[in-house]
């Protein structure tokens, strides 16, 4: 399921991340890319463990977790920590390519299974030429480029890729979630379920059919979830 979550980050979330982004360390950014990715990736990256990026990290995670929606589309078990990139001058741009499958947090142990990929924008559409997220699926392309502060999640089994930058900068976060439910189809459903359930509860108020249809939405988490 690929959907666009408006305003994870508000105005004033938005300016500080670009301070902080003014302000940290960048390199080059195909470090953290797998051996096919690393050869059509062209960006630069923001090096982890300065004060900024600390802070950046804790800014974007903060404001995910007060999101109701992001909770209920994508069920998380465990984020990866975001990551920051830019592309800017020179036509930085990032190849078709799917991201690894598995990732591990910082420390090298603990696996991730990278169910579900993230890009959240820090530049408005206005800011940049091109730099287009192109996401492949069954019925064709999506193009993507967003508002800044919106997110974009989409399953961590498309081929991807970010058109050239010709003019200004784009700059982004970036990341993985491990969902609790791991089937793409299922967290659909269970995430259209849940927004139907809030609509109706707001227009109808509490009755017995709503309560179990929240039983139903539940007891499908149950079965389904690997928390
Ligand atoms: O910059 C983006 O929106 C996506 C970056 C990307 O695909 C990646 O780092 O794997
Ligand atoms: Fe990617």
């Amino acid at each position: 399921m690929l959907l666009k979550i408006p305003q994870i980050l508000d105005t004033a979330g938005v300016a500080r991340a670009r301070q902080l982004l003014a302000a940290a360390p960048w390199a080059d950014g195909r470090t953290t890319a797998g051996r096919q990715a690393a050869q059509v990736k062209n960006n630069e990256q923001l090096q982890p463990g300065s004060e900024q990026h600390r802070e950046l990290q804790a800014l974007v995670l903060q404001a995910l977790e007060k999101h109701p929606q992001f909770f209920s589309a994508t069920l998380p078990k465990r984020v990866l920590p975001p990551l920051f990139n830019r592309y800017a001058g020179s036509a930085n741009a990032y190849g078709s390519h799917v991201d690894q499958a598995v990732r591990y947090l910082p420390g090298g142990v603990q696996r991730v299974r990278t169910d579900i990929s993230c890009t959240l924008f820090f530049s408005d559409p206005a800011d940049y030429d091109g730099g287009d997220l192109v996401i492949e699926h069954s019925y064709g392309e999506q193009r993507v480029k967003l508002a800044a502060g919106d997110l974009v999640v989409y399953p961590g089994t498309s081929v991807h890729r970010v058109e050239p930058v010709t003019r200004g900068a784009r700059l982004a976060s970036f990341f993985w979630i491990e969902s609790m439910v791991r089937a793409d189809e299922q967290r659909r459903l269970l995430y259209e379920m849940d927004m139907s359930l809030m609509k109706l509860r707001g227009e109808l108020g509490e009755t017995a059919e709503l309560v179990q249809l929240t039983g139903t939405y539940h007891n499908l988490l149950r079965m389904w979830a690997d928390t």
